[in-house]
């Protein structure tokens, strides 16, 4: 989904803006299997904010994680580079992404994507050393 009114790109993210947009989109997740809902939320580098919920499923090994939701948000609004990343418990706090999801980000975000974490903001290289990634297929 796009925000309602879109940060201009170049300014400063605000992130509490979008941890706002990560709880929001947590409280619309369907997680009836782990009782663990999750919300992300993200800044694209032309100002959209896209965000996703996690979506389980009866036949549990198929349930999608919160990114899943983002990054299909991302390419069916537009498109474009995510710089701001961020993603929430059901209690609101800062959840690090798992380890497949930091690959889904790592495709459109890159090394360079800023990251919330519980120890702070950081490159999603700190997070993903040494990354696979579209470069290796060129
Ligand atoms: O980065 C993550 C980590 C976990 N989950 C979801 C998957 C599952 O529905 C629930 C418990 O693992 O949390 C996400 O959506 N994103």
């Amino acid at each position: 989904m796009t925000s309602p009114a879109p940060v201009p790109a170049q300014a400063a993210v605000d992130w509490e803006a979008l941890r706002a947009a990560a709880r929001d989109a947590m409280s619309r997740a369907y997680a009836p299997y782990s009782g663990f809902p999750v919300g992300v939320a993200a800044r694209v580098d032309d100002g959209r904010v896209v965000t996703g919920c996690n979506v389980e499923n009866a036949s549990y090994g198929l349930g999608l994680c919160a990114e899943c939701g983002l990054v299909s948000s991302l390419q069916a609004t537009g498109g474009g580079r995510l710089t701001h990343f961020t993603c929430v418990d059901g209690k609101g706090g800062a959840l690090v992404p798992c380890g497949r999801c930091r690959q889904l980000l790592y495709e459109f975000g890159g090394p360079e994507l800023q990251v919330d974490t519980p120890e702070g903001i950081v490159p999603l290289s700190a997070m993903l050393p040494q990354a696979f990634g579209p470069d290796h297929l060129r």
